[in-house]
């Protein structure tokens, strides 16, 4: 019999096992003795977790990466060891496609279909691709926001599996080794969090898995990267959730968050360890961090790593897009607009500074100049001149000679924006009389020209909870006149006997095809004007049909294109800043994107 056993880490020595294969003894009970004596151990005996590993027979049905199920043909089923561990029905993948999807559908409860597709992930994990590739629209919201949010909420009950890696405070001086762990050698792109902002839930500790999960998920879904080469990391410092430290079920540390010298120690020894283990090109992409964290190792990294600050950055791209390609319905230029944002965090911030440096690019004015036209509120109102000594760093650029202004509503009706951008991670903020009094704001606008659709509204927060208003809202108070996306997707919505749809304007857009350009083009840090080139090639993707809908953003149906496309932009964009490493740059980089993604197709075993 031939097993082929996995590629050993340097070092690594076979041990010789003895196979369950070799020579099994029949028993007095009838079955097979055992030979490791494991089974009549007591819970005092040590005894050695003696494990094999074979692409073949039993084991090659329990390993996800090349499991196909009852997709194994005949002589497959010959060649590996594999008969009469299946029943003897050969099945297509489409088939097989057809049948998950059926029972996926059977659930009314949204967690019961997000545990079945991690279910899925850990069975089968091309099948799983295929899916969420074919069935994008439908799993998006399931694998990734709303429901992943809820999945977070609960991870600890729902807990199966590790499908990243967990590096807690007691891994400290240990990192290097822990890395090592992971079965996979050649990764390229690490989505890491430390759980303290989970989408707009707050701080949910190491129960925050679920969102690198589900970001690597879309990366090889959307963008391409192949599973492998995608590791989840979470790191745990513990957590001032008081309910989480208070579950039974809670699976992080139990104790308050670390902050000061240790939290930046232990980040320090990860990137460090990252760096050593994977090299330069390793993609290491920040999520959920909370703002007092996330813009300062974003800054410290950004220059010695190839790091990436979802939350600030796929989020200003994303919106950038939205908002540029949104013009042919709201008119005029981007410098024409006036911005207001609920929320001066991660989100507001860094979509703001994106919108100017757009603006100064377009109108040759320095940035400052370009800043002016932006507004931003936090949690003590509008941010002016007279609190810029008590602004945390981010927030001072944006700090403008003006009255103070208490709350939104105030600030609509004083600042007069064209574009109102939610991203406060607080539900039902954007009320009816905030709506109504943007809408009121434009009317000038609309009936001078009849075929403008202004205002622009988006409503950022997730999941759907802490959306600021939902998409019937914005279209009913507003008359059916706004624009509207959210960070969390609507269904359609009729008004006035008109059907409405929202776009989605999530970051989910944007960081699949933004990886796979750094990754292909070898790339070793990150430029703004990466950013900007993502941003571009999103919004040239909108199509005619989509604007007709009242759309800013092309469907997801399209998003490998799309994810090919702004790959290409990126890399473009890499190779002009002298930042590739992969020489020579490929003629037709879209192409190349394209031959890079990975396909969750079957393949055939020898
Ligand atoms: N659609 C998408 O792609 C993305 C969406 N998001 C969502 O955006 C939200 C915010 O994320 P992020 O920016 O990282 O979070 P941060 O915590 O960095 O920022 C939140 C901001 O909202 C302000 N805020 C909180 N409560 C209120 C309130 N009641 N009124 C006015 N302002 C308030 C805070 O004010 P203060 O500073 O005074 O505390 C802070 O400025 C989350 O829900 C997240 O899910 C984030 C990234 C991408
Ligand atoms: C989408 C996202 O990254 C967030 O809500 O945090
Ligand atoms: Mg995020």
């Amino acid at each position: 019999m031939e097993n082929t056993l996995k590629p050993l880490r340097d070092g690594e020595c076979v041990l010789d096992v003895l196979s369950p294969r070799s020579t099994p003894r029949p028993t007095v009970a009838g079955g097979v003795e055992d030979v490791y004596g494991e089974d009549r151990a007591t819970e005092d005996q040590l005894v050695t977790p003696w494990t094999f590993s074979v692409a073949s027979g039993y084991s090659l049905l329990r390993d996800p990466q090349y499991n196909k199920g009852l997709a194994f043909t005949e002589k497959e089923r010959d060649a590996h060891y594999l008969r009469g561990l299946l029943p003897p029905t050969v099945s297509s993948q489409q088939l097989q496609e057809k049948k998950i999807m059926h029972n996926i559908r059977q659930y009314e409860v949204p967690l019961q279909k997000y545990t079945a597709m991690m279910d899925l992930q850990e069975r089968n994990e091309r099948l799983f691709y295929k899916l969420l590739i074919d069935n994008v629209e439908e799993l998006l919201p399931i694998v990734y926001t709303p429901v992943v949010g809820e999945a977070c909420q609960k991870y600890g009950s729902i807990f199966k599996r590790p499908q990243g890696l967990y590096i807690s405070l007691k891994e400290k001086g240990k990192i290097l080794e822990v890395l090592k762990n992971w079965p996979e050698r050649s990764i390229q792109v690490i989505v890491v969090t430390d759980g303290e902002r989970i989408l707009g839930l707050g701080d949910l500790g190491c129960q925050g898995m679920g969102i690198p999960v589900g970001k690597l998920a879309l990366y090889t879904a959307l963008g391409g990267v192949r599973p492998s080469a995608c590791l989840p990391v979470t790191i745990d410092v513990g957590t001032n959730n008081e309910k989480l430290l208070n579950d039974e079920f809670y699976i992080g540390l139990r104790q308050k968050r670390a902050t000061g010298k240790e939290y930046y120690d232990l980040l320090h020894e990860f990137m460090s360890a990252v760096k050593q283990n994977y090299g330069e090109k390793v993609l290491v992409q920040f999520e959920d961090f909370a703002n007092h964290n996330a813009f300062e190792l974003l800054a410290k990294y950004g220059t010695t790593h190839l790091v990436f600050n979802d939350d600030i950055q796929g989020t200003a791209a994303v919106v950038l897009a939205g908002v540029v390609a949104a013009l042919k319905l709201i008119g005029g230029t981007l410098p024409d607009h006036k911005f207001l944002f609920l929320g001066a965090g991660e989100a507001g911030t860094g979509i703001a500074e994106l919108i100017a440096l757009e603006i100064s690019k377009q109108t040759k004015a320095p940035i400052e100049e370009s800043r002016k036209q932006i507004w931003l509120v936090d949690s003590k109102g509008l941010i002016v001149s007279s609190r810029a000594n008590s602004l945390q760093h981010f927030k001072k650029p944006w700090a403008h000679e003006h009255e103070p202004v208490g709350t939104l509503i105030e600030a609509v009706k004083v600042i007069k924006p064209t574009v109102l951008i939610g991203s406060s991670g607080v539900g039902k903020t954007f009320t009816k009389e905030v709506v109504e009094a943007m809408t009121a704001n434009n009317k000038k606008y609309t009936s001078i020209m009849p075929g403008l659709q202004i205002p622009l509204i988006l409503a950022l927060s997730n999941p759907t909870s802490q959306s600021e208003c939902t998409a019937e809202e914005a279209y009913t108070w507003s008359e059916g006149r706004a624009i509207f996306a959210s960070g969390s997707p609507f269904d359609p919505v009729e008004y006035n006997g008109k059907i409405y749809y929202s776009g989605q304007s999530n970051n989910a857009y944007i960081f699949p095809g933004f990886g796979l350009g750094l990754v292909m083009s070898g790339a070793i840090r990150v430029h703004d004007d990466m950013l900007l080139a993502a941003s571009e090639a999103l919004a040239n993707q909108v199509t005619e049909e989509s604007y007709k809908k009242g759309m800013t953003y092309p469907p997801f149906t399209d998003i490998r294109k799309i994810s090919a496309n702004i790959a290409a932009n990126v890399a473009a964009k890499a190779y002009e800043l002298g930042l590739a490493t992969h020489l020579p740059r490929p003629e037709n980089l879209v192409k190349y994107a394209e031959s890079c993604m990975y396909t969750p197709l079957y393949r055939n075993y020898r």
